[in-house]
């Protein structure tokens, strides 16, 4: 490699200063600049592109598991102090998407989904269209599935052994902290209370009306669940969420900050002056072009650092000798960041003037859970929060809002169809355009509708009937219109409804783009560590099970670090 792979020597007093810019860090002040000047050039351990879920939780594993190491964590967001206070609160997504005041602040990237055209289920000779969808993604520091949806990655081949449900729970149960009053033994078999993802059940506890709810579900025979991340996922119930006192639990708020307080000085055995901090940096409103490459290596695409851009300038970060850029910049970002760096589709990578250093499915395997909503009126303040689920592929949920009463929300957990993201242009700040292709398959349609009709039928079941005088209104879709109130909908009607609107881990044969320790195909020093590496999407909530795959991924990265030693 053509760098001075020398660790950046530091001075007592630069020590000092890095101590209090990292005291200004904990506190939620980011000062890019006066960081900057105390660098001479940027070499570190482990770069992580995003802090995120995957990459909070990473860079906190690393930094313990590994050491005497440093990582610079870049992130193009910022701090979550910084950002809308919606953010931590518990049910805001609904206000949020709904009043699309999220796409409008800066914690967001913008984007909006290419617009769908599908094959109509009703008369397949006619095509049901659907613009695009404002499609919200986090730009901020920042369910679980099932043991079945685990154990067929791992049988994809015998090395991918290493995803099965024991590992994955393993991990799971690392991350968690769960604060069930008095578990009992099953409960314990499944869940974790040492982590820091802070889990809980309702903080409000369960209302009549919600018990209502699940009195109706349980008269169509739907059994009750008191645990959806336990043995089995179906049924209906109360759901447990990632909640701490009240605010959501941020992976940043927990992972990342705690990462930051370790900090450790290594003395340079040469002169006696210390030579190496270990520890995290983390710099926000940083946004990573692209991979930078060993040029004397052209052949074996080795990755040596990131170009980001920050405050302003373009600037370089480079790895030390053993060290790794891993990319966690989420379903959508990584993909495009392989995609700048010449990994991914040869066609979309040559129309857009970029090199193709290797030829990968990159951003093909693009998986999402789409959902729709019904409403339903009730007598006066009858329902604040709840959410259940009443089978594992299909997940029912209700929030509260503007009226008083009850918003369901079938949500499509499996989905057959699968989407994909394209460049749309070799800019780093041009926004990638992405295929979701909901419903394209016609059993997504077909179970969504289902699902759609049998809320349907538990509005109408009492108690909700009568003691809360439930009474249908209206049937809405993602972001806010509304579609309908008629009981009479034909299946037409139900079809224009609904539609409205990756890197897998495989073998590389199995259109794999990472391998199963998560290094990307024909690369070296280069791992994806996030949601994007789902080979089939968990069927539940996604935010858990990537901080599980950035926890195993910290065993896997720190087993093969230790092995150069
Ligand atoms: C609106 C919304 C609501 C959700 N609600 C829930 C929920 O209630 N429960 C649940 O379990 N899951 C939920 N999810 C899903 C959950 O957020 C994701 O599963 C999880 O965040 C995925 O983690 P990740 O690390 O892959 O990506 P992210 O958490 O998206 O992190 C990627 C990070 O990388 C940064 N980044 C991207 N590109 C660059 C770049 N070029 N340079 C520098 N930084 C970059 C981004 O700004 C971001 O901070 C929700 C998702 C959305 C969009």
């Amino acid at each position: 490699m053509s760098q001075d792979m020398s660790i950046v020597e530091k001075n007592q007093e630069d020590l000092m200063n890095d101590a209090k810019i990292r005291e200004c860090w904990i506190k939620n002040v980011c000062d890019n600049d006066k960081y900057a000047k105390f660098k001479t050039k940027e070499i570190y351990d482990f770069i992580i592109v995003g802090a995120g879920t995957a990459g909070c939780v990473l860079a906190r594993e690393l930094i313990n598991c590994i050491p005497n190491i440093n990582i610079l964590v870049l992130e193009a967001g910022g701090p979550d102090a910084h950002s809308n206070s919606l953010i931590s609160l518990p049910c805001a997504f609904f206000k949020l998407a709904f009043l699309k005041t999220f796409q409008m602040n800066d914690n967001d990237w913008g984007y909006v989904t290419q617009e769908q055209r599908i094959p109509s289920l009703v008369d397949p000779t006619k095509e049901v269209v659907k613009e695009g969808l404002p499609y919200v993604r986090g730009k901020v520091w920042g369910g679980r599935g099932q043991a079945k949806e685990y154990n067929d990655w791992a049988a994809q081949d015998p090395e991918y052994n290493i995803w099965d449900w024991d590992h994955c729970l393993e991990a799971f149960k690392a991350v968690e902290n769960n604060s069930r009053k008095n578990p009992d033994e099953k409960f314990k078999k499944f869940h974790g209370f040492d982590g820091l993802l802070h889990v809980q059940d309702s903080y409000n506890g369960i209302y009549d009306v919600m018990s209502g709810l699940i009195d109706a579900a349980k008269n169509l025979g739907i059994p009750y669940n008191d645990d959806f991340n336990g043995e089995r996922q179906n049924g209906v119930g109360t759901y447990q969420f990632t909640i701490k006192d009240g605010r959501r639990c941020s992976l940043a708020e927990s992972y990342l900050k705690d990462a930051l307080k370790k900090v450790e000085l290594h003395q340079d055995s040469k002169c006696g002056s210390f030579g190496k901090v270990a520890a995290v940096d983390v710099r926000s409103f940083a946004h990573v072009l692209n991979i930078i490459w060993d040029e004397e290596n052209k052949e074996e695409n080795i990755a040596i650092g990131v170009k980001y851009f920050c405050n302003g300038t373009v600037r370089e970060a480079f790895i030390a000798p053993k060290g790794e850029v891993i990319l966690c910049g989420g379903a959508i970002n990584s993909p495009q960041i392989l995609m700048l760096s010449g990994i991914g589709p040869k066609e979309n990578l040559e129309s857009n003037n970029i090199k193709v250093r290797k030829e990968l499915p990159v951003g093909r395997n693009l998986l999402d859970h789409p959902g729709c909503c019904i409403f339903a009126k009730s007598t006066p303040n009858a329902i604040k929060h709840w959410k259940g689920i009443v089978d594992p592929s299909i997940e029912i949920y209700n929030k509260n809002s503007k009226f008083d009463g009850i918003l369901i929300m079938p949500i499509l957990n499996i989905p057959s169809s699968v989407g994909y993201l394209e460049l749309n242009s070799n800019n780093p700040f041009d926004k990638p355009k992405i295929h979701l292709n909901y419903f394209e398959k016609s059993d997504d349609l077909y179970r969504i509708i289902s699902s759609l009709k049998l809320c349907r039928e538990i509005l109408k079941q009492p108690p909700l009937s009568t003691t809360y005088n439930v009474k249908e209104i209206g049937i809405n879709d993602e972001f806010g219109q509304w579609c309908t109130n008629g009981d009479d909908m034909s299946d037409e009607d139900w079809e224009k409804l609904i539609i409205k609107k990756a890197l897998k881990m495989a073998p590389e044969s199995k259109d794999g783009v990472v391998n199963h320790r998560l290094q990307v195909y024909g690369t070296k020093n280069l791992r994806a560590v996030d949601a994007s590496i789902f080979p089939f999407i968990p069927s539940g909530n996604t935010n858990a099970p990537t901080a599980m795959v950035a926890w195993r991924a910290s065993r896997l990265i720190a087993e093969d670090y230790m092995k150069l030693c």
